[in-house]
């Protein structure tokens, strides 16, 4: 087997650990959970009114030996998965034999206790649940039909009058003229830690499963690169910010911002320090920018900043200050000397009365953008009233 582990073990990663390290936990909780079983009988047969009452002297020593099996079976699986899990070794057979197993400790608990026992039903959709969000489907399926098969057997048996029913117990604790008050308490003891433990992996996987909704969505709108705004969550805010201005008579400007050169950058420096100059300029724009105006990167080297209830004198001097300090801010490379970078801008403005949507705007600022760029970068250029994008 190949020496390869890759498991972090807070309980919060519990879904990402190794089929080894669940089967681990599991022999470990359910080796509590039988150890507890065993205490539990031993006690009420030697110190209990209700062991002499209704226990069977037979039953409780065939529930004993069966209690202590389990015991120790699960004692045996632990030692054998902290060896696997010490050495680092991953191993097929562990988690099916933990699997089987576990369908195997209920099943004999099943049987003594009594197949109709409220902990029975328990266990018969608590363990399914639990594996299936702990191991793949083919496994948990594969264990389920086989104990299924078994229960069902062992069922037909006892209708056929070839095995005894709940031979732990002489007499039911609970009929309609007497309710077993210790009985009814010892049932809910067993069932409190299953409950628990299927509880514990079901919130495990519940929280798994709305961090994931979180990061997808926060995903579908995020630039993964900057964390800035995609285009996509920009051009919901500018139609937004739209129909706000329509309502409120206020401009908003609209600005498409491009790197300039960032061809040489990549080329000379490598991706690694184009992604950095990204990430700097996305800092830069940031600082420089009102908390309300939103910035978003929508390509490669190429952002969009969004600025509600501004005009075209506010946009010209907001923006005149990002590209003065994309000027003023050096990039540091390693063993090399820092270089300056700079950006061209494409600025446009809805006005009061206007009726053009995001997409006409933004294609107004990105032809503004080509002017400033064949005017010799690092510049901005406004879309003129009269149609004709005009360098500022
Ligand atoms: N490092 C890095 N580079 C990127 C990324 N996305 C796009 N690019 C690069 O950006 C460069 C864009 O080049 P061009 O479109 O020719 O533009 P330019 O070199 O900036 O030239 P002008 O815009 O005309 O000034 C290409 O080399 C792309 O590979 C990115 O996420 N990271």
């Amino acid at each position: 087997m190949p020496a390869v582990d890759r498991n972090p073990l807070p309980i919060t990663d519990l879904l990402d650990w190794s089929d080894r390290d669940k089967s681990l936990l599991l022999s470990v909780l359910t080796g509590l959970l039988m150890l507890g079983f065993l205490g539990w009988l031993l006690f009420t047969v030697n110190y209990t009114r209700f062991g002499e009452q209704f226990l069977s002297v037979e039953g409780a020593g065939l529930a004993r030996d069966i209690f202590l099996f389990n015991v120790i079976g699960w004692l045996l699986l632990s030692c054998w998965g902290m060896a696997l899990h010490k050495t680092k070794r991953h191993s097929v057979a562990y988690p099916n034999v933990c699997i089987h197993f576990f369908g195997f400790s209920f099943l004999g608990i099943g049987y003594v206790m009594g197949l109709y026992n409220p902990i029975v039903g328990l266990v018969l959709v608590g363990s399914p649940l639990t594996g299936f969000i702990l191991f793949d489907f083919k496994r948990v399926t594969c264990s389920l039909v086989i104990h299924t098969v078994m229960v069902l057997a062992i069922y037909a048996l006892i209708v056929q009058g070839k095995l005894q029913y709940a031979p732990m117990l002489k007499a039911d604790p609970v009929t309609k003229d007497l309710v077993s008050v210790y009985w009814v308490n010892s049932m809910i003891a067993f069932a409190t830690p299953f409950l628990a433990m299927v509880f514990g992996f079901t919130y495990v996987l519940l929280r798994r499963w709305q961090i994931r909704e979180k990061q997808i969505r926060a995903l579908a709108v995020t630039d993964p690169l900057t964390g800035l705004d995609n285009r996509r969550a920009l051009f919901d805010q500018f139609s937004y910010e739209l129909a706000r201005s329509r309502r409120s008579g206020n401009p908003v400007s609209v600005c498409v911002m491009d790197l300039d050169h960032f061809k040489q950058i990549n080329d000379r420096y490598g991706h690694a320090i184009g992604d950095k100059v990204l990430l700097m300029v996305a800092r830069v724009l940031r600082d420089c920018l009102r908390e309300t105006d939103r910035i978003g990167r929508i390509g490669g080297e190429e952002f969009m900043l969004l600025m509600p209830e501004t005009d075209q004198q506010g946009a010209e001097k907001v923006i005149e200050r990002c590209r003065q300090r994309l000027n003023d801010t050096p990039v540091e490379v390693e063993g090399q000397a820092p270089f300056h970078i700079s950006a061209s801008f494409g600025v446009t403005c809805s006005g009061t009365g206007d009726t053009l949507g995001e997409e006409q705007l933004f294609s107004r600022a990105d032809q503004a953008l080509y002017l400033a760029k064949e005017a010799g970068r690092n510049r901005m250029a406004f879309w003129s009233l009269s149609q004709e994008a005009v360098p500022a």
